[in-house]
């Protein structure tokens, strides 16, 4: 058997024994594997691609575990598992009991902060550098972000705090050029403006050096020279911004040779002070179809290697789409319609829109708050604006739905996409928390369809209704299933009934509808007669149906993708008790107090007992223990 380069890397520190060329080997060693990987797995292909020279440059200069490097969302850190101890579990990465797709403090010594979410390694990296200054170690601290993620707002925060303090550690800016599509706003400007003029790079090294040169010299002299490379650099040098904050900018660098990488990173050892490198890759690199189509291959779900193209399962709609369809629909007969995203134009299916209304349309970069306050400004001056974000990435813009939005009762819809479970991407992303945290917030009202023509309708309707709505639907295809019954209208705080049953009722909300019209039909083959009932609402809830529903069978399944604490079951227990309709017995199904790791989508229902064949087993033996009149 043939021994491969990364047959002989146990642990970082092994790099340190090969030669340069040797480690170009390695690096081609490593894409195949991403590639393969990815390929049947899914992931986050080219992001990876693109940071294999860098990381290796990171493992062979620095010291892992003992220095510590933080990832920004840590969708590119594969290449790091690989070099630290993960190699042999690489082929389990993102399976059901497999390694994270992202960094976990649990899963290894090397991943020194979890991550998931942007933006927020100069934050953790500045606190674990100053930990280490209190505690009088020694070790350096590493922070890599990507050019998008340092579109989102906590990265200036980290930076103007790390700038005022002085604190030494190092801040690896990964510039490709790319967040998920192209990169927007200044600073991208600004990067691709150092970028494109290579007479920065040279300027700035021929006055450093000049500097250097100059031997012993008076106090004012030195004053009077440092003032005028100061002023030289504010015209000629590039980075000066991170200058100005207090950083020692080097760049630009070329992110794909090893050599010159780790003779940068070696320098920054010594050096005291907030340090900023900003670093050249390609997304991609090495992989024709993920160089030309960065953007597909960002996330990507299992495809052939050879052409690249994604193995689909079925041709059903997503959620996704069907709300990028509906909306362009409703805004041509509503020119006050305006879409905004936190740079996921694809992902929340506001691509076609952008396309259509390019005028009408903000991508505002990784910032979830601004996009929400941005919206509510919008909303108080005439327009209809529409949010589309995954559920998991509101968490960030919570006040900002409460305080802009809500408290003004500002007509803004968020579409929160990925609720509930997203499947791989795992414990970081999935939207389960997004009823609880959301339906306190007065004023609001928020709901989730069963289906895609309910999807349709609740949209078309939250843009009439005079004040904030959330509409959350999941992950993945639509059911493309007709129900038993066709969806009625919609109308606010009205819930629908899908089927009669006179011992139990399940009441759903959302995807899990589908699952209570399975578990209604295995409990009817065991002689209970279940009804189902799509809540629709959380927000308000129907107090009249639930009150008919107590009289009825006076057995209530609630049914959510949610977390438990304070979600829709949460509601309804509230409701009971306040409105004193206490002989209710009442099961509360959904995610438990714990985080969701990854596995597919079905996987994870199951596991949790939220599938159809689950529901009705719960279901059974809670009407038998207390449900027989
Ligand atoms: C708060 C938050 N919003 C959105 C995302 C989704 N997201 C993941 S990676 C990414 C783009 C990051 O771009 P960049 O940092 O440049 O990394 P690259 O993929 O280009 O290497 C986005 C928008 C996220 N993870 N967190
Ligand atoms: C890393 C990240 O946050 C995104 O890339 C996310 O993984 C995309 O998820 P979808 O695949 O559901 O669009
Ligand atoms: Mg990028």
């Amino acid at each position: 058997m043939t021994v491969t380069l990364l047959d002989t890397i146990s642990q970082p520190q092994d790099l340190r024994k090969l030669s340069l060329p040797q480690m170009d080997g390695l690096a081609a060693e490593i894409r195949s594997l991403l590639i393969n990987t990815v390929a049947k797995n899914g992931g986050h292909l080219a992001p990876n691609l693109g940071v294999v020279e860098l990381t290796l440059a990171i493992h062979r200069t620095f010291d892992s575990p003992r220095d510590k490097i933080v990832w920004d969302v840590g969708h590119q850190a594969y290449v790091h598992k690989i070099l630290c101890g993960r190699r042999d579990k690489f082929h389990t990465l993102r399976q059901h009991g497999g390694i994270s797709g992202f960094p976990k403090r649990s899963e290894s010594e090397h991943d020194a902060f979890g991550v998931g979410h942007s933006s927020t390694s100069i934050s953790a990296a500045l606190g674990i550098a100053l930990a280490r200054d209190l505690s009088g170690r020694d070790n350096q601290v590493l922070a890599v972000i990507g050019d998008g993620s340092l579109t989102g707002g906590q990265a200036y925060e980290a930076l103007n705090h790390a700038g005022h303090l002085g604190t030494r550690f190092t801040v690896i800016v990964n510039d490709n050029e790319m967040s998920i599509a192209k990169n927007v706003g200044a600073m991208a400007e600004y990067l691709a403006k150092i970028r494109s003029d290579p007479t920065y790079s040279r300027v700035k090294r021929d006055i450093d050096n000049a500097l250097r040169r100059i031997p012993a010299i008076g106090d004012s002299v030195a004053k009077t020279l440092e003032r005028a490379k100061d002023s030289l650099k504010f015209m000629l040098v590039p980075g000066m911004l991170f200058e100005e904050l207090g950083f020692t900018y080097i760049g630009p660098i070329d992110g794909h040779n090893i050599a010159g990488l780790c003779e940068v990173l070696q320098a920054t050892k010594t050096m005291n002070g907030p340090v900023l490198i900003h670093v050249i890759t390609q997304k991609g690199k090495g992989y024709s179809p993920a160089e030309c189509n960065a953007d597909r291959f960002h996330g990507i779900g299992p495809f052939c290697v050879e052409s690249g193209e994604t193995l689909q399962c079925g041709n059903r709609p997503s959620y996704t789409s069907v709300f990028g369809d509906e909306l362009i629909k409703l805004a041509a007969d509503n020119p006050d319609i305006v879409a905004i995203t936190a740079a996921m134009p694809e992902g929340t299916g506001l691509k076609k829109f952008a396309e259509r209304y390019p005028k009408r349309f903000f991508d505002v970069g990784i910032a979830e708050q601004h996009a929400m306050t941005l919206a509510a400004g919008l909303a108080a001056a005439g327009k209809r604006p529409v949010v589309a974000v995954y559920s998991t990435f509101s968490q960030r813009a919570f006040d900002q739905i409460v305080h802009d939005i809500c408290l003004q009762k500002l007509p803004v819809v968020i579409c929160l996409d990925r609720a509930g479970i997203v499947g791989e991407d795992g414990a970081t992303h999935q939207g389960v928390f997004d009823y609880a945290f959301l339906r306190s917030a007065p004023n609001l009202t928020m709901l989730a369809p069963k289906n895609e023509t309910e999807l349709r309708q609740m949209l078309a309707m939250a843009l009439k209704h005079n004040g904030p709505c959330v509409i959350r639907y999941p992950r993945g295809c639509t059911l493309g299933i007709p129900f038993a019954t066709e969806s009625l209208p919609v109308s606010i705080g009205k819930a629908e009934r899908i089927k009669l049953g006179s011992d139990l009722t399940l009441l759903a909300i959302g995807s899990a509808v589908e699952e209570c019209v399975v578990a209604s039909d295995l409990l009817a083959s065991s002689g209970i007669r279940a009804g189902v009932v799509n809540a629709r609402f959380v927000k308000p809830l129907d107090e009249e149906m639930i009150r008919s529903l107590s009289r009825e069978t006076g057995v209530l399944v609630t049914v959510e993708d949610g977390c438990l604490a304070g979600g829709f079951g949460s509601a309804v227990a509230e409701l009971l008790i306040d409105k004193q309709l206490k002989w209710v017995k009442l099961l509360r199904l959904g995610f438990p107090d714990e985080f969701i790791e990854h596995g597919t989508r079905a996987q994870l229902l199951k596991q949790y007992g939220l599938d159809g064949a689950a529901i009705a087993e719960k279901a059974a033996s809670f009407f038998r223990e207390y449900g027989a009149k």
